[in-house]
């Protein structure tokens, strides 16, 4: 028996798992606080779990996936061999709408849209390189973020830009869609082929986006051309008026790159709170500005929820998921309270408890459902190997 390898890397993680080449996981794990106060988390097919700090100070992408290749290596499923490594990549542009092999036409393509998605798209390429010389002979295949929103209405991908601009890819993407796929999957395994009707789907992690679902397919979604549009998030600043851009490179003499770097890495969260972009250290924190902060992201959120409502006529169901919609009871209450003018009604008990079903019995359902983006990227790795 070999194995496939699953690397998911976000902007403040990377996660994997590793599945027996018929699709049953084997164990599953995270190195998160990336860049921060990095830990290694590791849970086995069995439930037993695992957890350590890895030093005092931060660490980088490369080295994080160096350090999970070497536990994996060394560990109780090393000897067995990879045969295909799986990749999240959250850039497909509009060629790859769907799984693909990651050949190297197909990677100098994907390196094109570095720019599009700087705080991810150059890691996921380095971990592709990386995986690639530690695991020569293994399969290495990509599945995009932008894949799951490719289907939407063509309105919905328009800027009100020149129409040239528009024809030359200037259009909104959606990103998290490995995400919205695998609460899809739920959805519809819960509720049958309508996937429970109109679903709102908040992703809310160090980047946070929602999505309109209709019948499990993707109609609206809150990031656009680049992971920067939507609510705030953990460092990037979210939907913002594009004039306070133009003021700061125009009249304030920011160059470009400061400007680019100020909303990926200085903004949100961090930004307004002057204090940290993690939910967990907001919340333990007992500042007005960290108080603002978390104020501003329940707004931003409930403001593209109302955004997205319009998009879908109306919600049915509403599903908190990632990092911070899966674990914080305190997070999905402060979005729930702005919310009452929808109907939402949370069951308090539920929510402390988290478990699938928190709404009270009235208005739109709630729910909370644990995404899985790895077991979408191993399906992927599934279909590549059916279709070769
Ligand atoms: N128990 C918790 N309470 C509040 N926030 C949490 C909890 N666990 C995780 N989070 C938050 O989730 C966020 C990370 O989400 P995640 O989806 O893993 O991000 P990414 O994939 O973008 O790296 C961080 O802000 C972290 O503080
Ligand atoms: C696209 C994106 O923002 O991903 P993540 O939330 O994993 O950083
Ligand atoms: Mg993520």
């Amino acid at each position: 028996m070999t194995q496939w390898l699953v690397l998911n890397a976000g902007s403040s993680s990377l996660k994997f798992a590793l599945y027996a080449d018929a699709g049953a996981e084997l164990m599953r794990g995270a190195i998160s606080g990336i860049g921060h106060r990095p830990r290694l988390r590791i849970r086995t097919a069995d439930g037993q779990a695992d957890e350590e700090t890895l030093g005092s100070g931060p660490i980088d992408m490369d080295a994080a996936a160096a350090l999970v290749f070497d536990r994996l290596d060394s560990g109780p499923h090393g000897k067995q061999g990879i045969s295909a490594v799986g990749h999240r990549i959250v850039h497909g542009g509009q060629k790859l709408a769907g799984p693909a092999r990651l050949d190297a036409p197909t990677l100098d393509y994907l390196s094109t849209l570095e720019p599009l998605a700087p705080l991810h798209q150059p890691y996921n390429l380095a971990i592709v390189a990386a995986a690639a010389q530690r695991y020569p002979d293994a399969l290495q295949v990509g599945a995009f973020d932008t894949a799951f929103h490719a289907g939407r209405p063509a309105l919905q991908k328009l800027y009100g830009l020149p129409r040239a601009l528009i024809e030359d890819g200037i259009i909104a993407y959606g990103f998290h869609g490995l995400s919205f796929e695998a609460i899809a999957d739920r959805l519809t395994r819960r509720f049958g082929p309508d996937a429970g009707g109109r679903a709102l789907v908040l992703h809310l992690g160090s980047g946070s986006s929602l999505c309109a679902m209709q019948g499990g397919r993707s109609i609206a979604t809150t990031m656009g051309f680049s992971p920067l549009d939507g609510p705030v998030m953990a460092t990037r600043c979210g939907a913002i008026d594009p004039g306070v851009l133009l003021h700061l490179m125009l009249r304030k003499g920011m160059a470009p790159d400061a400007v680019e770097n100020m909303l990926y890495h200085r903004s949100g969260l961090a930004g307004v709170s002057g204090l940290s972009g993690d939910m967990q250290e907001l919340m333990a924190a007992d500042t007005p500005q960290a108080r603002e902060a978390l104020d501003y992201f329940a707004l931003t959120v409930c403001r593209q929820i109302g955004a997205l409502t319009a998009a879908l006529e109306g919600v049915d169901r509403i599903v908190f998921t990632a990092g911070i919609g899966e674990n914080s009871p305190a997070a999905r209450a402060m979005v729930a309270r702005r919310l009452a003018w929808l109907g939402v009604v949370i069951d308090e008990a539920a929510n402390e408890a988290g478990t699938e079903d928190i709404s009270s019995g009235q208005g739109p359902a709630l729910h909370v459902i644990a995404t899985d983006e790895e077991r979408m990227v191993a399906r992927a790795i599934a279909a590549v190997i059916d279709g070769a």
